[in-house]
């Protein structure tokens, strides 16, 4: 109390203030903690006072006092370093004053109580300690070396401090009580040497009562006591025991070894250090290996994975909390069933298998009552240990991957190109802080829940809140302005439930935000897992878990959120991911910057298929070109009688896939296509139709193409991000928006404009149905430029001239040259038999294959037929009573007066055919261009190259693009 009154602000005339400090603090821990968590006045206040207190403070006192801390941080930042290093503690947060005190005193007692040191000091201390502890004081040195090692290492976790510690008075007591009966029970009169021999004084007290009774009872409750004081000390609950011994048990046999060979981490070995191909059965099962192409080989199709989603999933997460007498098998436990189902002394190990305990470990929170529940104390669980930052493994390099086309060797860039992040915390005082205030405000309101525990993520923390039965969800939802009101932040976010949990989560701000390095998530267990090329790092989630997911399988991603909300950051990310895990042979890549600042680093990069776009308008004609690839690569998909990229690029690289005879085509793997638009709104002011039909087009089609579109947006309205485009573009990624309005505009749901802003996201890939809240990973200039230097120096950049450049306008005449007399044939043909196939212009103009093709393709570019469509003849768009105004429109007349309205028509159609798949009038020629420049044509003959000739769309043979 009389630190308090000396310590109130003086002369602030707030005497009234410090007397409600005064009584608030008298009700515990709990509440002075909420008040810490409040932060605000009461925290400034108390940090204000400190310095005062100083002043008054001798200086002998200072110098002293600062040479023990300089000596406690010397000493501190070794142990810091050992083993897993955690040197790069704030200052703080260290406590190396009060571990070096438990470390001088350890040593202290040693040197007698171990090392013998005599002299009168010692002797006296000796017998001071050896009187009071008995023999037990052989074991101080150790406990005390023990809180050293934490309170260096762990300093900001108190509470695990504060269990070891009281864990080991426990143990202590216990010890003596035990010695003493072990000792023969000594009593005072027998002298003091028999009683140092035994329990010490403290093992008399403790003991000498109760064996009065009987010596039995003694040595049962100090020897259950010692028990307790273990479990304590190792933060385990009764029900964990069998499993701890097993585990540890297991450990020590070797058994956990096996259970890594057995499962997902032989994988990641068999990453780091390429296993002989012959050794397949005890990988675990990988799907999709290279470009997601099956390890099975070309048995294997696209088409055979089940349940598809982007997110690469965490194996090694802990699933969701069991339900009551249900209890997940340990690591260990599984690799013990696998070993004896492989000896054939068992069944193979199921998933849950239903056992009476569960998984929890409680951390008792001292003074942290449970609602409802008085004088019980609430347990705190991390409800899911944060992943500690993965070790600096560099990404595993992948050779088969380093050559490309026309011999050129290329190397990946190191993974210490970027920097690992900051170490996460796992737990900190703000956060007990906060369930001490939900923990009161739940009582406050009477509401029979319990905060049963948090996990903490890089940017928020997720409390979560247990109800008793009976009592309704809606009790705590209704509280989220209190909660708010509690915990001092306005960005509280409540989560009925907790996908996977019967628990209701509170997700509040941290106060100590972490930086998610890109270098960290990619080098995780999540991104070694899978090598393929178009994986990104994408950040952390609440729990700490490293998201990281696959673009090819969003397959289109809209990325949306208010200016300076982080979608640049994460656009540079994804950029960075793929430059860093693939080659320009694997992913090729047209970048759209309207803004002109944001993606300029990337200027060069081999894996660009044009240089930068920045203008609006050829960026949107560079998405028209994108929809040309798309139909360019559809056709050949349709022609070798493959439904996916993958299993095309699958069948090129094993040969199976043969250029038509006679063709000089060289066919290759087509690389992934990845489209970035940095600001679509940029577009859609300019071409709205064009972009939102080509965007369209797009999405709807490209995935099998790999193609795949990135759109990202800082005003995500309807006029920008518009219906259709919403439908087609699956997977999201919603930074901070402005407004609930905008949130529901890009994820269908409110949430978005709770977010915090600065990288701080929700996910919600394709397929699923909640969305995740992540903090986007983050790359910094230096280490872009580090690895665009180190690729731009693999490899020069070679664009192609034809994605943005002006569509050139050609005369009519010019694109149908000398055929139109031809062309007028082969209309009246399909028009009056209703009927659009290149086999039958074929036969009845008795023209080759490839030029019925490209009647074909001047048809549909007319919008006298409809888009290719396999191998079924085409829609046929002019009826025949409009043939004569469609001659003539063909031949350069005026229509006729009655034929006007299917002039009209007639170019509707045109523009229409852009949306469905055909080329707008003006594209025609450089879409032929385009072929022309990149194929060889086939010069046919009247069969179909590659066997197709009966196909009725067999002009799509006559047709080869070359893989780049
Ligand atoms: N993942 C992240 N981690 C840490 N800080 C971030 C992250 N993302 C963004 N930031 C911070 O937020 C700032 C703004 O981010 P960014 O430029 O990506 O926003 P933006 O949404 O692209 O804004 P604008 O639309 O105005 O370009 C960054 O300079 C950085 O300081």
């Amino acid at each position: 109390m009389a630190t308090r009154t000396t310590s109130a602000p003086k002369g602030t005339g707030r005497g009234s203030s410090g007397s409600k400090a005064g009584s608030s603090t008298g009700r515990g821990t709990g509440s002075t903690a909420s008040k810490a968590a409040r932060g605000g006045s009461s925290s400034t206040a108390r940090t204000r006072q400190l310095p005062a207190v100083e002043h008054h403070q001798p200086w002998l006192l200072r110098v002293v006092g600062g040479a023990w801390l300089g000596v406690g941080h010397l000493v501190g930042g070794g142990v810091r370093r050992i083993g897993h290093d955690v040197s790069d503690l704030p200052a703080e947060d260290r406590r190396d004053g009060a571990a070096l005190f438990n470390l001088a005193l350890g040593i202290f007692i040693a040197t007698f109580a171990w090392w013998g040191l005599t002299g009168w000091f010692p002797d006296a201390v000796y017998a001071v300690v050896n009187g009071t502890f008995g023999w037990i004081s052989l074991l101080l040195p150790l406990m005390l070396f023990v809180c050293a090692f934490r309170l260096f290492r762990q300093p900001s976790d108190g509470r695990g401090n504060n269990r070891v510690g009281i864990g080991f008075l426990i143990m202590t007591f216990a010890g003596c009580g035990l010695a003493h009966i072990l000792g023969g029970q000594p009593t005072v009169a027998d002298g003091f040497d028999g009683l140092r021999k035994a329990g010490g004084m403290l093992g008399f007290l403790a003991a000498a009562p109760l064996a009065a009774i009987h010596p039995a009872v003694p040595a049962g409750l100090y020897g259950l006591l010692a028990f307790i004081s273990l479990l304590i000390i190792t933060a385990t609950p009764f029900t964990a025991i069998p499993r701890r011994l097993r585990g540890a048990y297991e450990h020590l046999m070797g058994i956990d070894l096996m259970d890594q060979e057995h499962s997902g981490d032989a994988h990641d070995r068999s990453y780091l250090e390429r296993p002989a191909p012959a050794a397949p059965k005890k990988k675990k099962r990988k799907l999709f290996g290279k470009n997601g192409e099956s390890e099975a080989g070309l048995e294997g199709y696209v088409g055979d994975e089940a349940f598809e989603h982007a997110v690469i999933d965490d194996d090694e997460r802990e699933p969701a909390r069991p339900a009551p007498g249900v209890r997940r098998p340990t690591q260990a436990e599984i690799a013990v069933e696998k070993i004896k189902a492989a000896q054939g002394l068992g069944p193979a190990p199921q998933a849950s298998p239903p056992e009476n305990a569960t998984e929890a470990i409680p951390l008792v929170i001292p003074g942290a009552a449970a609602p409802g529940k008085p004088g019980a104390a609430a347990p705190t669980v991390p409800s899911n240990p944060v992943a500690p930052a993965p070790p600096p493994v560099p990404i595993p390099q992948r050779t088969e991957q380093l050559s490309l086309a026309g011999d050129v060797t290329y190397t990946l860039p190191a993974s210490d190109y970027l920097t690992p992040g900051s170490i996460p915390k796992e737990r900190t005082e703000a956060n007990d802080a906060v369930v001490a205030a939900l923990t009161d405000t739940l009582t406050q309101f009477n509401v029979d829940a319990t905060v049963t525990g948090f996990s903490r993520g890089p940017t928020v923390t997720r409390y979560e809140i247990e109800l008793s039965p009976g009592t309704k969800v809606e009790r705590v939802t209704a509280l989220s302005k209190n909660i708010s009101y509690a915990v001092a932040s306005s960005d509280v976010r409540i989560l009925s439930p907790i996908p996977g949990k019967s628990a209701i989560g509170i997700e509040i701000p941290n106060t100590d935000r972490e930086t998610v390095s890109l270098g960290d998530v990619l080098r995780s267990q999540n991104a070694r897992r899978t090598d393929h090329p178009m994986v990104m790092g994408v950040g952390k989630d609440v729990e700490g878990g490293y998201v990281v997911a696959n673009l090819a399988k969003m397959p289109h991603l809209l990325v949306a959120g208010a200016t300076g909300a982080g979608k640049s950051s994460f656009v540079n990310s994804m950029i960075t991911s793929i430059l860093m895990r693939a080659t320009p042979d694997e992913v090729r890549m047209v970048m759209v910057d309207p803004k002109r600042v944001e993606l300029t680093a990337y200027e060069g990069v081999p894996h660009l298929i044009t240089p930068i776009i920045t203008n609006p308008k050829k960026a949107a004609e560079a998405l028209q070109w994108v929809v040309r690839e798309m139909d360019a690569r559809y056709d050949d998909l349709a022609n070798y009688g493959f439904k996916h990229i993958d299993d095309f690029n699958k069948a090129v690289r094993a040969g199976k896939v043969q250029p038509p005879v006679d063709s000089k085509r060289v066919i290759r793997p087509y690389p992934y296509l990845l489209v970035i638009v940095d600001e679509l709104a940029d577009l859609m002011m300019v071409a709205p139709r064009d972009v939102e039909d080509s965007i369209v087009r797009i999405t709807q089609l490209a995935r099998a193409a790999g193609i795949h579109l990135v759109l990202a947006t800082q005003r995500p309205s309807v006029d920008v991000v518009t219906g259709l485009i919403k439908a087609n573009v699956p997977s999201r990624m919603a930074f901070a928006t402005s407004s609930v309005t905008d949130s529901r505009v890009v994820l269908d749901q409110p949430g978005a404009e709770k977010l915090i802003g600065q990288g701080d996201a929700l996910f919600l890939p394709m397929g699923a149905s909640k969305a995740m809240r992540v903090q986007g990973a983050w790359v910094t200039e230096s280490e872009i430029h580090k690895v665009v230097e180190h690729v731009k120096g693999q490899l020069q950049a070679t664009y192609r001239d034809d994605v943005a450049a002006e569509a050139p306008k050609k005369q009519i005449d010019d694109d149908i040259g000398d055929d139109l007399e031809v062309l007028l044939q082969a209309t009246e043909l399909v028009v009056t038999t209703q009927f659009g196939s290149t086999s039958m212009l074929q036969r009845k103009l008795r023209v080759g294959f490839a030029k019925a093709g490209r009647l074909m393709d001047l048809l549909e570019s007319r919008g006298v037929v409809g888009p290719s469509e396999g191998s079924k003849a085409r829609d046929v768009l002019v009826k025949p009573d409009d043939l004569a105004a469609v001659l003539a429109a063909m031949k350069g007349q005026e229509a006729p007066a009655a034929a006007d309205s299917q002039t009209a028509a007639l170019s509707d159609n045109a523009n229409a055919n852009i949306a469905q798949g055909g080329y707008a009038e003006d594209l025609v020629a450089a879409d032929l261009d385009n072929r022309k420049q990149n194929v060889e044509y086939y010069d046919g003959s009247d069969s179909a190259p590659g066997g197709h000739g009966d196909d009725e769309d067999g002009s799509e043979d006559a047709w080869s693009l070359t893989g780049r």
